[in-house]
Parts: C-alpha cells; structure tokens; sequence
C-alpha cells in the first residue's frame, strides 16, 4: 500500500455539504503506513460536525475497496473551524463564528435554545462562550446556576478587561452578571446599544470557535445597531409553530435578510414543537401547531435546524440552573444536538461559499 494508492482511494469521499472530495478539499493530512496499516487524520470544519461517523465509514470502505480489503484502517479526526466574519481584524479578531440567536415573539424559548445550542456546540469539542445580551431578561445566571455571582477582572495588553465565568465548560457573560438585574430593565435604547458593545470590547473571549449571542427578544432598532456593529456570522431564529410567533419570526427573517443589513440567516429552530406524555408516549400532541417553523423556512429558502419537543424537565432544568443538555433526558439532548449539528453544517457551508467567492474575486482582479 502506498501513500499515493490511499490518496487516490480518499479521493473518492464526498464531503456531502461542501460537495467536493476530501482530498481536493485538503482535509487529509498525516498518512502513516506500516505494513497493512494505514493511519490519518481528516480535519474537519467543526469539530461538532454532525458528518463524522459517514465520513469515518466512507474512508474505511473507500480504503478497503480500493486499495487493501483487509487492511487495517485508523481514522483519526481533528478539526480547524472555519472562519469567514467580514471583519474578523478588527473586534474578536480570535472569535472564529458570531452567531446571534433571535427571535420576533418574547417568550419561545430562545434563551433556552441559545444556551443548550452553545454547550451542545462544546460537547461537539468546540471551545464556546454565550453572551446573554437579553438586557431586559437576562436568563443566563439562573440557567446556568451563577446567579449573584460576579466576573473578575483581568489585564490583557495592559489593560483591565472583565473576564467571563465558566461554567459547563463554556465562557459566560450576562448583563444580569454585572448589575442589578432591577436596574437594566429601565435602560433605554441606546444605553443597551452601548452596553452590548461594551459586551464585545471589554469583555475578555479570547479564542472561541463559537460565541453564541442571546438577543432580546423582537426586531426593533436595538437589533439594527447590534448587527451593524457585532460582526456576526449569522443569525438563528427561535420560533414557536405557533401562527402569532411565526408572524413576528417572518418580520425577523425579512429584517436581517435585508439589502442593507445583510445578515445571513443561519437557520430557523422550532421550538416547543410538539408533547409527548410520558404515560402516552404512542400519543403526539401539536400543542402550538405543526410544522410552522419548517414551512417558515421553506418560504424564505432558508435552512431549517430541527425542532424542540416541548418537555417539562426543559423548563426545569432551566429554573434549576443544569440546562438540558447537562440533564438525564436522552431524548432533549439528542434534539438539541441535532440543532447544533445543523447549525454547524449551516456555518461551515457559509464560510466556504464566501471563501469561494472571495477567491473567483481576488482571480477576477
Ligand atoms: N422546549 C421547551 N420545553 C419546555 N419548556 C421550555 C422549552 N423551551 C423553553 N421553555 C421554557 O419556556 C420559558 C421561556 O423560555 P425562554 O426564557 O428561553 O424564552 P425567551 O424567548 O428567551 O424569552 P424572553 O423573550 O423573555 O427572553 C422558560 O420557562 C423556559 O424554561
């Protein structure tokens, strides 16, 4: 078996989103061969890439038809998230992806959904920091357990940042971690405009792949300057299939997708999408409609992320500060998991669409 044999073997994997092989793509490094051995690593564009165990599976098979049929086949994955913010010298230059989650309607879970989204993201291995910019109902300190904690400070380049907690092994920061949570809901417009920024410039996130925002709730001017100003990667947008919260959902859509704003949606989630009895469980009820957030997304051809089952221990665990995804319910946490996953397939096929674009323009200079 030879290096060139593998390669050409590998050459033969698609990676299903990106719609080239492996190979070309240049995520095949490190071949090592002894004997009827061969060992590699594919670099994935996440490390939470819902595609790993069909690419494993591809590889193996591809090396095995190919090549050696009994061959000793060693995958190892590793992953390099892509990046493709438009500014990305300028504010977190070291954040990889910005990902706002939204949503019209207050009330449909979307601080939930951010939060589980974030740490299903570092289950995947990601490194995650969620910044709860709902001003006027910050739920990350009870949902994550830190209420009436406090942020140190720390120096970077001589000078004082405020560094955010960690807790679930993700990086925390929370209006409600700062002040009187009595005192932001007074503030008006432009003080939240600026104390977001603030959020952004004087908060210590390091290196994130991912920073997932929780945004307050509705599409009015606030949302307008923080996308002008917060260089996102894109939005998620968090809605009920319930007609009166995918009204304003729609108005979200419309607004972010905006000639002026131009901020890509990254997807639609749908939350609270249907109750399974645990006495009942052959029975499902559609408590708030079905399927609305699905068509949702068919109508603006934008990609749909998967649904939430409404579950009690969901709120629970929110209440209790332990989020579901660091809950006993298999079946909430798979969920959660698959919106992540999604969502990830959703950034990375964005990153390299822009680097293709970017690339046909540097040629056409
Ligand atoms: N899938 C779910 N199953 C059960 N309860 C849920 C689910 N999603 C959210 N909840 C509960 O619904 C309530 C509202 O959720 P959450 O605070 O996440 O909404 P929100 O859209 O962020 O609200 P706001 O607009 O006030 O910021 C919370 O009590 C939460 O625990």
């Amino acid at each position: 078996m030879t290096e060139q044999q593998v390669l050409k073997a590998l050459g033969n994997v698609q990676e299903p989103d990106l719609g080239k092989d492996i190979v070309t793509l240049d995520m095949v490094k490190d071949i090592h061969i002894e004997g009827r051995k061969v060992r590699f690593t594919v670099v994935l564009t996440t490390p939470a890439c819902p595609l790993k165990d069909m690419i494993h599976n591809a590889c193996v098979n591809a090396i095995h038809l190919l090549v050696d049929k009994e061959a000793e086949v060693d995958v190892h994955f590793t992953a390099n998230v892509s990046s493709n913010r438009l500014d990305s010298k300028q504010l977190l230059p070291k954040v990889r992806n910005i990902i706002a989650v939204v949503s019209g309607k207050g009330g449909v879970g979307k601080s939930t959904v951010a939060a589980n989204l974030a740490l299903a993201l570092a289950k995947g291995g990601a490194s995650v920091g969620l910044m709860d910019a709902d001003i006027y109902g910050p739920s990350v300190p009870i949902m994550f357990g830190v209420r009436g904690e406090r942020p140190l400070m720390t120096t970077v380049n001589g000078k004082n940042m405020i560094a955010p907690l960690e807790q679930y092994g993700i990086q925390l920061m929370s209006i409600g971690l700062l002040v009187d949570e009595k005192q932001a809901v007074v503030w008006r417009g432009p003080m939240v405009s600026t104390a977001i920024r603030q959020f952004v410039t004087d908060v210590y996130w390091g290196e994130l792949d991912y920073l997932v925002i929780d945004m307050p709730p509705g599409t009015g001017d606030i949302h307008l300057t923080l996308l002008q100003t917060v260089p996102v990667t894109g939005v998620v947008i968090v809605t009920t299939p319930q007609k009166v919260a995918l009204a304003d959902a729609r108005k979200g859509i419309a607004m972010f997708g905006q000639a002026q704003l131009n901020v890509p949606i990254i997807g639609v989630v749908e939350n609270m999408s249907y109750f399974v009895p645990a006495e009942l469980p052959d029975h499902t009820y559609y408590i708030f409609g079905k399927e609305g957030g699905r068509r949702l997304a068919e109508e603006f051809d934008v990609p749909f992320l998967g649904q939430i089952p409404l579950v009690q221990g969901i709120r629970e665990g929110g209440d209790q500060g332990v989020p579901a995804m660091m809950g006993d319910d298999a079946v909430s946490r798979k969920a959660f998991l698959d919106v992540a996953g999604a969502a990830v397939r959703s950034i990375a096929m964005r990153n390299a669409h822009l680097d293709a674009a970017k690339a046909a323009s540097v040629v056409n200079a």
